[in-house]
């Protein structure tokens, strides 16, 4: 399907020529061979400790019609200005001198000849996830919270010198303290330098590497709106604890993954699978689309529109992926797409989808894209990317179809049928369920970001259910950093020929990452000490994004507590949160008013905040591919940047360490090292901590009974407004859920049987019961659903119908009639 375009007619067609091909280089798409699995070339993991058990510890998307044009070119070059302005306010003085100081001028972002990117791109931005009226732009509910922070101070923590950064006082003290911690930091580097010897044995010839291996709604709107919002209530809480659920499955993932899943990704597939599946190499004109190498977006014939917000995100040349795929994606081709972490795909499938838009006009509004996202961080993120790039194109409009945001306003947005619509699968059949006047029988794209993570179990159903809505002759585009899915798992998306582009081996690392890895040995116990010691080192200012993972939401919460009380502020990132929180959090992390933020596997994957210098990880993830996302937070899009690894003692850990060393030698691509710390000076941290336990736990007491607090007052609130409001309440139409939470636990149960985990008898019982109900609900309305809607509708409308009937009546009788 060869796109045309209006300037296609009296320019060029965006097909690809011979003569195109011969003025470019070659670059090769095809895997880079199977990594070996002999293990010889590997240096190995201290002997003695590998024979020592296992321990686990937790310390812690153009309608052109003419007027609307004018009042859409009036509306752009408003938003230009208004992004002028914010850019100018966001970015401060330090940032803006230091900018792009850290890129990496060997990233290929550019493959001419000049710098690196230069990208006026600062991260994603919330406020155009939603309208301004409620917090961060998104139509979140703002609801009262726990003040942790109050707590942590009045058990005597954030006193420290870490405490008083973001929107605190003391700004008199300021150049005072900063002097002392600049000789406390020196004093530190002495020490530091001094412990080298110390700690030999955890050195880098401990991991036997030798020296470094290559290298509420209660806002204003509240009294026009704040009605329907407490009726919206009810289906909202039901809402979100569904999406609380699939939040949780992203999290969960991990904890499912294990060395198995490692072992299949090591089952490739055969050659003549390949073959049978993929397009042919050499399909003509996918051969000239591939064989190009484009060194600006001018080259690739995009429309003077487009081409403007590329220019305005600072984007001058094409990523190798971009670069790749955006030929082959404007022949309306299927792609499946893999490069490294950061290396600019969300524009690489959005820039080809915008000008598919702007060149094939739609004669009636319809949703003609949608991308599927596995967060909802990552939805936001790539609407945001979306509107950035598209912003010169009249009239091309977005959707969010996102879990935790406000669903009513959701609704009205899709009601008006958006070009494109980003969404998480949960929330996306929710609304083309619940959402009358939404429908995706105009679907003409449809894009799986983080595409390997939404073939996974977790949202298996869900993508079935959306294949089974959206129509079947469409296109349809794969994008990851690990794109090992295996043929079989990509078969149920009816993919035509997708053309492969792979432009880094798989589980490359970034250019610029360097790896550290420190030994925990046994001293498990002691990594919440570990990770105070190392943020205070890293950034005794907190002026630089630190970003830790951890496995358990718990641990991300009580660290929380643990780096407060020892005066150091840490956001937390997970999906117990409110959306609110999570918004809040990251929000703060980007403006570095909180830049230590503690999150679990939620936030590993696509979240894009461009300064992110450090990544922690406090827990090794349970694979090689998680590790690869995570530490792909940092160095992004040819800037350097540095991953930490707090590596156990179990064989599972120890083989995350192992790859990446391999693939660091593999692919001479970054650095991996041991690291050396003073554990000693650990210990003594370990100890202040130790004293504080029972602090953590009356923290804890203290935080859940504020929390009890604020649900009794909601519950009380829902209570008044469920009498006050019943009648409307009860003649809305019942929201079907694709799946109930129960049976999204049971799923989970399923998944852990098929994986052959234990499980005890009671979750085998419930898991038999579920069986035995009949398996899965069906994923439609039924009949009786329909029929009891219509039901509802119409009674609804009864009062109305009688209202107009009335009307009807007195105009007859005092009406034009005489
Ligand atoms: N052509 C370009 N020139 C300069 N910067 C770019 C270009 N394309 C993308 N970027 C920037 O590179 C960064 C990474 O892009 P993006 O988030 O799309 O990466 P990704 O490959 O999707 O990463 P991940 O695999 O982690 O999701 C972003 O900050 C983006 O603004």
């Amino acid at each position: 399907m060869a796109v045309t375009s209006k300037k296609s007619k009296s320019k060029s067609k965006v097909t690809t020529t011979p003569k195109q091909t011969t003025k470019s280089k070659k670059i090769n798409f095809d895997f880079v061979p199977t990594i070996s699995d002999s293990e010889d070339d590997i240096p190995d993991l201290d002997e003695d400790s590998a024979n020592e058990s296992e321990t686990e510890t937790d310390p812690t998307k153009p309608q052109p019609t003419t007027p609307k044009k004018k009042s859409d070119k009036k509306k752009n070059s408003a938003k230009k200005s208004k992004s002028k302005t914010k850019t100018n306010n966001e970015s401060d003085e330090e940032e803006e001198g230091s900018k792009d100081k850290d890129l990496n001028p060997d990233f290929i972002f550019n493959v001419g000849d000049d710098l690196g990117p230069d990208t006026n791109f600062d991260g994603w931005d919330f406020q155009s996830g939603g309208d301004a009226k409620s917090a961060a732009g998104t139509g979140a509910d703002v609801k009262r919270d726990v003040d942790l922070e109050g707590i942590i101070r009045r058990k005597g923590g954030l006193t420290g010198q870490f405490a008083n950064n973001g929107e605190d006082d003391g700004d008199d003290d300021e150049e005072e303290e900063g002097k002392d911690e600049d000789e406390d930091d020196e004093e530190e580097e002495e020490k530091e330098g001094g412990d080298d010897s110390d700690d030999e044995e955890l050195a880098m010839d401990g991991f036997g590497m030798g020296a470094a291996a290559k290298p509420n709604k209660l806002s204003e709107d509240d009294d026009d709106d704040s009605d329907e919002d407490d009726e919206d209530e009810e289906d909202e809480d039901e809402e979100d604890v569904k999406e609380e659920a699939e939040e949780e499955e992203v999290e969960a993932d991990s904890d499912q993954d294990n060395d198995k899943e490692m072992e299949d990704e090591k089952d490739e597939d055969s050659p003549e699978e390949v073959a049978k599946f993929f397009a042919s190499e050499d399909d003509e004109s996918t051969q000239a689309a591939k064989s190009q190498i484009h060194k600006d977006f001018q080259s690739m014939q995009l429309s003077r529109p487009v081409l403007k917000g590329l220019q305005a995100l600072g984007y001058t040349k094409p990523s190798p992926i971009q670069s790749a795929s955006i030929p082959i994606a404007l022949l309306g081709k299927d792609i499946v797409a893999g490069a490294v972490t950061g290396s600019g795909k969300t524009a690489a499938y959005m820039i080809p989808i915008i000008e598919r838009l702007l060149y094939r006009p739609a004669k009636i509004a319809s949703t003609r894209v949608i991308v599927l996202a596995p967060t909802r961080e990552l939805a936001i993120q790539v609407a945001d990317v979306g509107r950035k790039i598209g912003q010169y194109v009249n009239g091309l409009t977005f959707g969010l179809a996102v879990g935790g945001l406000n669903l009513r306003q959701q609704e009205q947005e899709l009601k008006k049928r958006p070009d494109i619509v980003i969404a998480t699968p949960g929330r996306f059949i929710d609304h083309i369920r619940n959402s009358p006047s939404f429908n995706v029988d105009g679907v003409e794209v449809l894009v799986f970001d983080e595409a390997d993570r939404m073939l996974e179990e977790g949202f298996q159903k869900e993508v079935t259910e959306i294949l089974s809505l959206v129509p079947t002759k469409r296109q349809t585009m794969l994008f990851s950093a690990t794109m090992n899915s295996r043929i079989k798992d990509m078969i149920q998306l009816s993919l035509n020929k997708p053309v492969r582009i792979m432009i880094n081996p798989p589980n490359q690392t970034a250019t610029g990452l360097m790896q550290e890895f420190v030994r925990i040995r046994k001293r498990e116990q002691s990594k919440p000490a570990l990770l105070f010691n190392m943020l205070s080192k890293l950034d005794s200012k907190q002026q630089i994004r630190i970003i830790v993972f951890v496995a358990r939401k718990e641990s991300a919460h009580r660290l929380r507590i643990v780096m407060g009380l020892l005066g150091l502020r840490v956001s937390e990132l997970h999906g117990s949160l409110t959306q609110d929180q999570r918004l809040k959090s990251i929000t703060d992390f980007k403006k570095l008013t909180v830049p230590i933020l503690i999150c679990t596997d939620l936030a590993a994957r696509g979240l894009d905040i461009p300064k992110i210098e450090v990544v922690i990880n406090y827990d090794m993830p349970k694979t090689h591919e998680i590790y690869l996302h995570r530490v792909g937070r940092t160095a992004r899009a040819g800037r350097e940047g540095t991953s930490m690894s707090f590596v156990g003692e179990s064989s599972q850990d120890r083989a995350i360490v192992k790859e990446a060393i391999k693939q660091v030698e593999l692919t001479k691509s970054g650095k991996a090292v041991g690291k050396n710390v003073d554990w000693p000076e650990i210990e003594k941290i370990n100890k202040v901590i130790q004293e504080k336990q029972e602090i953590i736990e009356e923290i804890l007491v203290e935080e859940k009974q504020e929390k009890e607090i604020i649900r009794a007052e909601m519950e009380l609130k829902k209570s008044e407004n469920l009498l006050n409001y019943k009648d409307e309440i009860k003649s809305r139409p019942k929201r079907t859920w694709f799946q109930s939470e129960k049976e999204k636990k049971a799923d989970k149960l399923g998944t852990a049987l098929a994986k052959g985990k234990k499980i005890n008898s009671k979750k085998r019982k419930q898991q038999e019961a579920r069986e035995d109900a009949g398996g899965s609900r069906s994923y439609k309305k039924t009949k009786t659903d329909r029929v009891e809607d219509q039901e509802r509708t119409m009674k609804r409308q009864k009062p109305k119908n009688q209202e107009k009937n009335k009307k009807k009546k007195r105009n007859g009788k005092f009406g034009t009639k005489r």
